[in-house]
């Protein structure tokens, strides 16, 4: 007979990271996304659990994991609330050992990506204001004066348009060709401009700033992509196209991968609806991308993370 008292406790699976894409219209171009963080508690008699090692009365945290996947593809995300009700009461009415349920949910936020060329269907920017960046660097002895603007911490994502296949395959490759794929990232943005010192008191900084930024999410939105690497590539040279000061463009951008679940043990088909969105490892492409004739300045060595 132990002397001590087992009091409050509770499992579960925490920080469940699931999107949701809900297609509709007649062609289902129109994407609906929910961005959720899904924690469950589960509390109930689990005194043998922890004082005998019978686990009789265990609903694995594996299980609650996938009853939040599988529930997003049966029932939908109506809201954070609904779907945490659901899921609650699940667990409540389903196991009589679990006597409360608790489910935490964050939900991240996007809008739509403005896309000139056809309606906003399938391109998001995160909500939240990025980090705007700028390294100015100016020589005394030669009077000239550098100006390094950019951005971080802009995510972006397109729910489909978006295919990697063809890649080289060796002994250690695993990776199944996608065609339809997600394709997020946080982007990590700086561009050199070619104002020279006499002009730039003139130069409308924020002018200039708003343009890129809108230029590089056009190109992110519109690009179809066959690797992040292209869409970097579409993304630079679209800002070169459109911005006549803008000598070099270096881009940094962490592939934030979206996993399909595998829903097939529990009957469900996934029609790339219910992702499991991965925060770590990432991929991470960089390159930079100037004028013909024109030497880089933008350093190539900094430390990005997703
Ligand atoms: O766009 C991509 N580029 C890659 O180089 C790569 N590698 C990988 O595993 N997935 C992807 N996706």
């Amino acid at each position: 007979m132990s002397k001590h008292v087992l009091a409050q406790n509770q499992y579960g699976k925490a920080e469940n990271r699931i999107v949701k894409i809900t297609r509709q219209g007649n062609d289902g171009a129109w994407h609906e996304i929910r961005d959720l963080n899904v924690s469950v508690a589960l509390r109930g008699e689990f005194r043998a659990v922890h004082h005998t090692g019978d686990n009789g009365n265990c609903l694995p945290t594996d299980t609650t994991k996938n009853t939040v996947y599988a529930f997003a593809k049966e029932h939908g995300v109506a809201s954070p609330e609904a779907f945490g009700i659901l899921l609650a009461r699940h667990f409540v009415s389903s196991q009589p050992v679990i006597h409360e349920a608790q489910i935490r949910v964050e939900e991240f936020t996007w809008d739509r990506i403005p896309v000139p060329t056809r309606p906003e269907q399938h391109s998001f920017v995160r909500k939240g204001q990025e980090v705007r960046t700028a390294q100015i660097t100016y020589s005394g002895s030669t009077g000239q004066l550098q100006v390094v603007s950019g951005l971080k911490e802009l995510t972006v994502m397109n729910s489909t348009n978006s295919e990697f296949h063809g890649f080289i395959k060796d002994r250690y490759t695993t990776l199944q060709e996608a065609y339809d794929r997600i394709l997020a990232t946080k982007v990590t943005a700086r561009w050199a401009h070619s104002v020279a010192a006499a002009g730039a008191d003139d130069f409308d900084w924020d002018r200039s700033y708003t343009q890129v930024r809108r230029h590089m999410l056009e190109a992110f939105a519109e690009t179809y992509s066959y690797s992040l690497q292209q869409t970097l590539n579409a993304m630079a040279e679209r800002v070169l196209d459109h911005c006549p000061t803008v000598n070099e463009v270096r881009l940094n951008l962490p592939n934030k991968h979206h996993f399909l679940v595998d829903l097939e043990p529990f009957g469900l088909k996934n029609d790339n609806e219910v992702y499991y969105a991965a925060d770590r490892m990432y991929g991470l492409i960089e390159g930079t991308v100037h004028r013909d004739g024109v030497q880089p300045v933008i350093a190539t060595s900094d430390w990005i993370t997703a």
